[in-house]
């Protein structure tokens, strides 16, 4: 038998964050760094798998290109279903990419309707009306309306997304989905009638995604954020199980690898620096200047892994990061730290570290293919959307490994989270 969910997702951090709601929900999950190379094999012990891309921001004809390679393995592989998930802050332009990837997958699959919801509201994003709220706040009114590559803007997500796509985009109300799956249902009815080609649905609460997961059973695709899917599993009779996210003991030196620059990530560096953690600070400036700052920050962690978790990170707040973008240009500077970091992730795992932390989602990416990883088991929460995983070294060895995105995480996160793994496979 073939994977139930084939899901693909548009960057490293969201793909576990997606994984982490279906292992809770009861599924055996494989994530996949990119797309396998025609012809491997599925998983057998997974009900199923999510491809992780890394094609949030690059060209829209490039993120089309990638997510149908991804769709053409996951259907050969047997997926029922097909998730695209993207960011619960909807980040994309008006290039895309959601509404290009989006209609991309339609036509191959031939179907002419989808939802899209980006809700995840254990994490604090709702829809209603069709309006995204972070928090307590609009998006057009959260830090996200500041992002250097995604600037979020518009919070009504009905003209997001009809910017980026020719198909018509329509709404399935709160009214609609506080009403049931078969309201829901009767209400997809009517839009495609209408000639809609993709609804955005409300939901504020869990409830709702269990409601609407019920009513898209028999979508061939579904587009959201990571919260539809713990209404999805059910639709396959899969219900909450703890051996869905069993791991193996840890083993090895832990540390943390930071390039995130979101404000939650700045609030976890400065409570591991206040708790007295050992942490080296890269700077992208010297990184410019042609200084070896990896083989320094190896030479700080190497003298003190023995002792606990070391944090590296060039994690700095706005007005830092801005000045260095300034000098170096956004895209230099973000190559640069990333560049660094996956270095230092290598030296790491070559210095003994077993237990690695790391945050933001574009460093992720890079410390993943840097490390040669080419799939992760998703193993226990630590936070909402960031699950320790498992993956094996290109040398065989097991490394536990957490790729948390920017903005999850409770302010001690980086300490907590591997007393969590220690407690969790006890
Ligand atoms: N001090 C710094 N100055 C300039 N750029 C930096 C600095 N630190 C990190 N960067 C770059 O900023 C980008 C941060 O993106 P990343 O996706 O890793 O984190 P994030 O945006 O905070 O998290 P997420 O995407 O998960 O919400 C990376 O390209 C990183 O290399
Ligand atoms: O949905 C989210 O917010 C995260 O999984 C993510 O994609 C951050 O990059």
């Amino acid at each position: 038998m073939g994977i139930r969910l084939g899901c693909i997702a548009d960057d490293f951090t969201g793909a576990t964050d997606l994984a982490n709601n279906l292992v809770r929900a009861g599924m055996r999950v494989i994530q996949l760094i990119d797309v396998p190379q025609a012809g491997a094999e599925a998983p057998l012990d997974a009900d199923a798998v999510v491809i992780a891309l890394k094609s949030r921001t690059s060209p829209a004809s490039d993120a089309v290109e990638a997510s149908l390679r991804a769709l053409q393995w996951l259907r050969s592989a047997g997926a029922e279903q097909i998730y695209f998930k993207y960011c619960s802050t909807f980040d994309s332009t008006r290039a895309g990419n959601i509404g290009p990837v989006t209609e991309a997958l339609m036509d191959t699959l031939g179907t002419d309707f989808t939802v899209a919801t980006p809700a995840f509201p254990d994490n604090g994003r709702t829809v209603f009306k069709g309006h995204l709220f972070v928090g307590d706040v609009l998006l057009s009114e959260s830090g996200m309306r500041h992002h250097p590559l995604t600037p979020m803007t518009d919070s009504n997500l009905v003209s997001v997304l009809g910017a980026q796509t020719a198909r018509p985009v329509g709404l399935i109300d709160h009214t609609v989905v506080a009403a049931g799956a078969d309201a829901i249902g009767e209400r997809v009815v009517a839009l495609r009638e209408e000639g809609i080609g993709a609804a955005i649905v409300d939901a504020v609460s869990n409830d709702d995604l269990v409601r609407l997961g019920a009513a898209v059973k028999g979508l061939p695709l579904v587009t959201a954020g990571s919260g539809l899917a713990i209404g999805l599993p059910a639709n396959w009779g899969f219900e909450p199980s703890p051996g869905a996210a069993r791991l193996p003991r840890p083993t090895g030196h832990q540390a943390v690898v930071s390039g995130s620059v979101s404000s939650a990530t700045n609030g976890q560096v400065r409570e591991f620096l206040r708790s007295g953690g050992p942490a080296f600070s890269v700077d992208p400036l010297r990184i410019a200047d042609g200084e070896d700052v990896a083989g320094q920050a190896l030479a700080f962690a190497a003298a003190r892994l023995a002792d606990g978790p070391v944090l590296v990170y060039s994690t700095e707040a706005p007005d830092a990061v801005k000045s260095v973008q300034g000098r170096l240009g956004v895209a230099e500077a973000g190559e640069l730290v990333e560049q660094t970091l996956a270095r230092v992730a290598q030296g790491l795992v070559g210095l003994g570290v077993r237990q690695l932390v790391v945050a933001g989602g574009e460093t992720s990416g890079a410390v993943v293919q840097a490390l040669g990883l080419t799939g992760l088991r998703i193993g226990p929460q630590i936070d909402p959307g960031v699950p320790w995983c498992a993956a094996a070294l290109p040398g065989g060895d097991t490394l536990h490994i957490a790729l948390k995105s920017g903005n999850f995480g409770g302010p001690d996160f980086f300490a907590s989270s591997f007393a969590h793994l220690a407690r969790e496979t006890a």
